[in-house]
């Protein structure tokens, strides 16, 4: 048996984000969203699932926290929906929507739960994608302003503020691949969005500066780290891109003032380039707090002319794989921490990691093992990376409970609590009553 111990003031919690959970599509004065459009789309999401019921938790919202108190975390990383908030992206303000996010707020401290928000997980206005979505400066100024009211409606009570939810997928996923809402697949488009969000996270950091809002603000890239197949210099730069892209792209601009002139050399090669207008990198870069790091899996890839517009493919290296079908290997994020010291020893708190493992009810029961096994191993490097004196801070599971998962719908599980959606009865896995063990203690037990 060995025992990892974990910082007294080390922050465990859980993740979720609003169009995954809340359901109440059409309630409470919310408007439209990009993905109310996309899963309306036929073949874009498993099974034609949406986010109209989803876990219900606009309406059971005290009962997660009932769960959440029971598995004894102090920290809660959740979103809040534009669209109920700005219903037409950048119009009249709605109330109703403020008062739903105050009362489940209030029931979070109440509960002695730090809040930890998210103002965007990836539900833009309808109206303002209809108006070229991120790619437009008005979705930018618009950002802004819902960011403004939101800082001013809870300033004292929530004390972490993220600005965006995984760039990448935002903006290359998204527009690039087409997987996620919208759907475009431009490279231009894409870039186009990264830098529009971009600017978007630096002004609302400024307004955040400004306003003498509390606590501290950050962003949450997601990470793709990657290992060479070969010793050639090719495979190694295929990675190198790979890399780049769902960080770099982004953390460079932030906290370097520029975008990572290799990969802008090669989108220039493809005909693509950075709209960059006077003023943008200065306000891009404004000084932020912390760094939230969603890390799910590594891949080792080679080159390859053929592998899209990056040329960089992942290969299948027969390692264990969840049921969404990504590798089991949780070696990649002890390696991008000290990859990310690049940056500073700055303030990085894990937002997600999860595995999604499909395992259902049995007597009652979902004696989800192998999530439990992923835990572990993660968990492990996590007590290595504080070890080696990098600033980690605290741990968000993906997810509190299963949810909708964007375009693989309702098929694919990450909770700790299994959601039956038909009844919408949440019942803990096993893997729930492990996370609450380890928190309780603060430690993890590894069975040799
Ligand atoms: C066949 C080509 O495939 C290209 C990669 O395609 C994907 C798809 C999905 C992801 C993805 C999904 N998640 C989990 C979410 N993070 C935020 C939260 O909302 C979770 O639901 N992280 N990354 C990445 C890459």
């Amino acid at each position: 048996m060995t025992i990892f111990q974990f910082p007294k003031d080390f922050r465990w919690g859980t993740a979720t984000a609003s169009y995954q959970i809340e359901g109440a599509a059409q309630e409470g004065g919310r408007g439209v969203s990009i993905w109310d459009t996309f899963a309306r789309t036929p073949g874009k999401v498993f099974n034609g699932d949406n986010g109209d019921v989803a876990c219900d938790s606009y309406h059971r919202y005290e009962e997660d926290i009932e769960l959440m108190k029971k598995l004894g975390i102090n920290t809660y990383r959740f979103s809040i929906a534009w669209p109920r908030i700005i219903p037409d992206g950048d119009g009249e303000i709605n109330r109703e929507g403020l008062d739903f996010y105050h009362r489940f707020v209030d029931a979070l401290l109440d509960a002695g739960i730090e809040p930890f928000l998210t103002l965007y997980h990836w539900d833009l206005p309808q109206t303002l994608e209809d108006d070229g979505g991120w790619g437009n400066r008005r979705t930018v100024d618009a950002f802004v302003k819902y960011a403004e009211v939101i800082f001013k409606e809870f300033s004292g009570k929530i004390n972490f503020w993220l600005t965006f939810n995984e760039p990448w997928c935002i903006a290359f996923l998204s527009n690039m691949l087409g997987i996620h809402a919208p759907g475009n697949k431009d490279l231009q488009t894409a870039i186009n969005v990264a830098h529009g969000l971009l600017v978007a996270h630096g002004k609302s950091v400024q307004s955040f500066r400004r306003m003498g809002i509390t606590g501290q603000i950050g962003i949450a890239p997601n990470v793709c780290w990657a290992e060479p197949y070969s010793k050639s210099p090719e495979d190694q730069a295929a990675c190198d891109r790979s890399i780049a892209l769902n960080t770099d792209w982004f953390l460079d601009p932030i906290y370097k003032g520029s975008y990572p002139q290799f990969l802008v050399d090669w989108f220039a090669e493809a005909g693509a380039t950075v709209p960059i207008q006077d003023g943008d990198m200065e306000i891009i870069s404004e000084p932020i707090d912390l760094l939230g790091i969603n890390y799910y899996t590594m891949g080792i890839n080679r080159f390859n002319p053929e592998a899209g517009v990056l040329q960089s493919e992942e290969l299948n290296m027969g390692l264990i794989k969840t049921d969404i079908g990504w590798p089991v290997e949780s070696r990649g994020l002890y390696e991008f921490m000290h990859y990310l010291q690049k940056y500073g020893n700055v303030d990085v708190y894990i937002t997600e990691n999860g595995a999604c493992i499909n395992d259902d009810l049995e007597n009652g029961k979902i004696n989800d093992d192998r999530r439990i096994s992923y835990y572990e191993q993660h968990l492990a490097q996590i007590h290595r990376i504080i070890n080696d004196g990098i600033n980690l801070k605290g741990y968000m599971a993906w997810s509190l409970m299963d949810n909708f998962e964007w375009a693989e719908g309702y098929r694919m599980r990450f909770g700790l609590v299994h959601v039956d959606y038909r009844s919408l009865v949440r019942t803990p896995k096993e893997s729930f009553y492990w996370y609450q063990s380890v928190i309780k203690n603060n430690w993890l037990e590894i069975r040799n």
